[in-house]
């Protein structure tokens, strides 16, 4: 059975069950399960603090997991990235009340306010500043006004919370992050389960991200408008009864597909259809 860590609340939870659905798992219909076996698909999957993740696979006792990268690193445990999800994007960053400091520079003497206190003890040191570093669990947006610190350090998606809370954004962002899949550092990458559940995963960033598209064209035309839709390997091209004329089928990113299909039109393609894609494995 291959072991799974899954987030069990915050922003990674919900997002994270929904791709495992998608990609044929079973999941858990009650919040307050925290281990569910899906025999059929020989999966064991625990249900886990976002945080805790990386320190289960980190020590091996689980073979891989779904955190965030920012956990992962703010963890420092024994585990590495080994695919990218595309939900829970955000970036960390330093912020301050105007006028408090230009640059991360500029933040020695100062303490900072943090739930990654991992994270940002790393990046003080790497950038040679000798700033206090204070673990707080959440709301640290709130740290300044409350006076614990000067500085804070968290995770922005949106920079709503902290224009409500009147602060500014200082410097480059710390960290890109998003939902990832870590398994324990030095792991074989070839195990045959992690990869199948791996195919798995990215068969649903796949067809989330894509869309089937059909067309005719005249033969002329088959050039340039399969250069508009070049597809993963290739398109499909297949003779129509109509002489002069086929018909192409390839898959094309489902945000460019309206912008495609106006393209396709112009250059005199007829019959253009796009369908979903359910599930793949490329
Ligand atoms: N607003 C957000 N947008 C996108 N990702 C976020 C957001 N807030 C947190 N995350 C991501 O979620 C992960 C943190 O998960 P965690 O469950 O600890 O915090 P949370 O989502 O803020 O939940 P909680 O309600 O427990 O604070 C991190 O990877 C972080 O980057
Ligand atoms: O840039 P935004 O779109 O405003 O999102 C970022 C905020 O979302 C998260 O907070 P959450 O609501 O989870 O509260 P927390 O601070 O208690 O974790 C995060 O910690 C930021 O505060
Ligand atoms: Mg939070």
């Amino acid at each position: 059975m291959l072991r799974i860590a899954v987030p069990n609340k915050g922003s990674l939870s919900e997002p994270a069950s929904a791709m495992l659905h998608e990609a044929g798992y079973r999941q858990r219909k009650d919040r307050k399960e925290l281990v569910l076996v899906d025999a059929e698909n020989e999966v064991e999957f625990f249900f886990l603090r976002p945080r805790d993740i990386a320190v289960y696979v980190g020590s091996g006792r689980l073979d891989i997991g779904i955190t965030g990268r920012d956990l992962l690193l703010d963890s420092g445990s024994q585990a590495e990235e080994i695919m990218q999800l595309g939900f829970a994007g955000s970036t960390f960053r330093y912020a301050t009340r105007p006028g408090t400091a230009r640059d991360v520079s500029e933040f020695g003497g100062m303490t900072v306010a943090t739930s990654f206190a991992g994270l940002v003890t790393k990046h003080l040191a790497d950038s040679g500043v000798d700033a206090a570093v204070v673990h707080l669990d959440g709301a640290v947006e709130t740290a300044i006004q409350l006076g614990v610190a000067e500085v804070i350090a968290d995770v922005v998606e949106t920079g709503t919370t902290l224009r409500n809370a009147g602060l500014e954004i200082i410097g480059e962002p710390i960290l890109e992050s998003e939902a990832v899949v870590i398994r324990r550092t030095g792991d074989p990458s070839d195990d045959p389960k992690v990869q199948q559940f791996l195919r798995r995963m990215q068969g649903v960033l796949v067809a989330r991200r894509y869309v089937m598209m059909d067309y005719d064209i005249r033969v002329e035309q088959v050039e340039r408008a399969v250069a508009l839709t070049p597809g993963l390997e290739s398109p499909t091209v297949s003779p129509l009864h109509h002489e002069g004329w086929v018909a192409v089928r390839s898959m094309v990113p489902a945000k460019d597909a309206q912008r495609i299909m106006d393209e396709l039109y112009d250059l005199g393609a007829r019959a253009i259809l796009t369908t979903g894609i359910h599930a793949c494995r490329l």
